[in-house]
C-alpha cells in the first residue's frame, strides 16, 4: 500500500436497522493529489466521509462490512479523535465554525488534542494564513459575521490547522456564488499542490472533475462509474446528469452503459 494512501473496501453502511446507506463501496485515495466523489442528493457522500472520519456513530451510523485502511492501518471502529491524530481530518458540509468566537480562535480550536503544539501549531498557523489572507485581515472579528465564502476558508483553514495528510471536503462549493466557489477550488488546488492528500465529496461536478486527478460517482449508496476525471467527463452519462449538458440521442456516439462498478481508463497512483 502506497504511504498516505486511503484504501476502502468493499464498505457496508446502515443507519438504524433500515437504512442501507452504502452497499459495497471500494475507492481508492493515492497519498497526494485530489480525487473526487459525485452523486446526488442522498446518493451517500457524507456518509462515505463520515465512515472514513469515524463520526458514523454521531449519526446514528455504523459500519456493516467492508473495511476502511488509511497508510497501511485499520481506521475502521476507531474513534474520530485518533483518526485525526493519523492524519485524516474532515471538513463537514454546512462550514460549522463557531459563530460566537473570532477567527482566531477558531483557528485555534483546530489544534485542541493535538500533541507537540506550540512551534509546529505557529507554523502551522502562519500557513493556513498565508493561504487565506482575508482570515489574517479578520482574524479578531466574531466567525459569525463572516460571509459564507469565508466562513468555509475558515472550516477548511481550521481543519489545516490539524496538520492532515488526508483533507476530507463535504460539499464546500454549496450555496456559494460563483466567484467565491472559484476561490474555493483554488484553494484545495493549492493545499493539494503543498502536499495534502483531499478527498472531495461535491455536487458541483464541473469543479470536482476540474480538480480531480480521478472521480467516482455514487449512485444510490453504490459505486456506478470510476475513473479519471478526463474520462468520466466524456461519458453521457455524467454529461447529462452531473454537468447539466443537452446530450444528443441521435447521431451522437453510443451512450455508455450504466453499469455499476464501471471502470473508465487507466489509473496512475
Ligand atoms: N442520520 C441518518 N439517519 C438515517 N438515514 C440517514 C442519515 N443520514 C443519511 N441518511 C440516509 O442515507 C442515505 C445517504 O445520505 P448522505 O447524506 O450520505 O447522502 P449525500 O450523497 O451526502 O447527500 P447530500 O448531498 O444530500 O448530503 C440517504 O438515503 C439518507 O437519507
Amino acid at each position: 500500500m502506497e504511504p498516505g494512501a486511503l484504501l476502502v473496501e468493499d464498505l457496508e453502511v446502515v443507519y438504524g436497522r433500515s437504512v442501507r446507506a452504502l452497499r459495497g463501496v471500494s475507492l481508492d485515495v493515492p497519498g497526494n493529489g485530489v480525487v473526487a466523489v459525485l452523486g446526488a442528493n442522498g446518493a451517500g457522500k457524507s456518509t462515505l466521509l463520515r465512515a472514513v472520519s469515524g463520526t458514523l456513530s454521531l449519526h446514528r451510523g455504523s459500519i456493516a462490512g467492508g473495511s476502511i485502511r488509511y497508510d497501511g492501518a485499520r481506521l475502521g471502529g476507531r474513534d474520530p479523535a485518533a483518526i485525526v491524530r493519523a492524519g485524516v481530518v474532515q471538513v463537514p458540509e454546512g462550514r460549522r465554525v463557531f459563530a460566537h468566537l473570532t477567527v482566531a480562535e477558531n483557528l485555534r480550536a483546530g489544534t485542541l488534542g493535538r500533541r507537540g503544539r506550540t512551534a509546529r501549531t505557529r507554523a502551522e498557523h502562519d500557513r493556513v494564513l498565508d493561504l487565506f489572507p482575508i482570515l489574517a485581515e479578520r482574524r479578531e472579528q466574531r466567525a459569525g459575521l463572516l460571509s459564507g465564502g469565508e466562513q468555509q476558508m475558515l472550516a477548511i483553514g481550521r481543519a489545516l490547522m490539524a496538520a492532515p495528510r488526508l483533507l476530507l471536503l463535504d460539499e464546500p462549493s454549496l450555496g456559494l456564488a460563483p466567484r467565491m466557489v472559484g476561490r474555493i477550488a483554488g484553494v484545495i488546488r493549492e493545499i493539494a499542490a503543498r502536499g495534502t492528500a483531499v478527498l472531495l465529496v461535491e455536487q458541483n461536478a464541473a469543479i470536482a472533475l476540474d480538480l480531480a486527478e480521478k472521480a467516482y460517482v455514487l449512485d444510490v449508496g453504490e459505486v456506478r462509474l470510476a475513473g479519471a476525471s478526463a474520462d468520466l467527463a466524456r461519458t453521457d452519462e455524467v454529461r447529462r446528469l452531473y454537468l447539466g449538458e443537452a446530450v444528443e440521442p441521435e447521431g451522437a456516439p453510443a451512450p455508455v452503459r450504466t453499469a455499476p462498478r464501471r471502470v473508465l481508463g487507466r489509473w496512475t497512483g
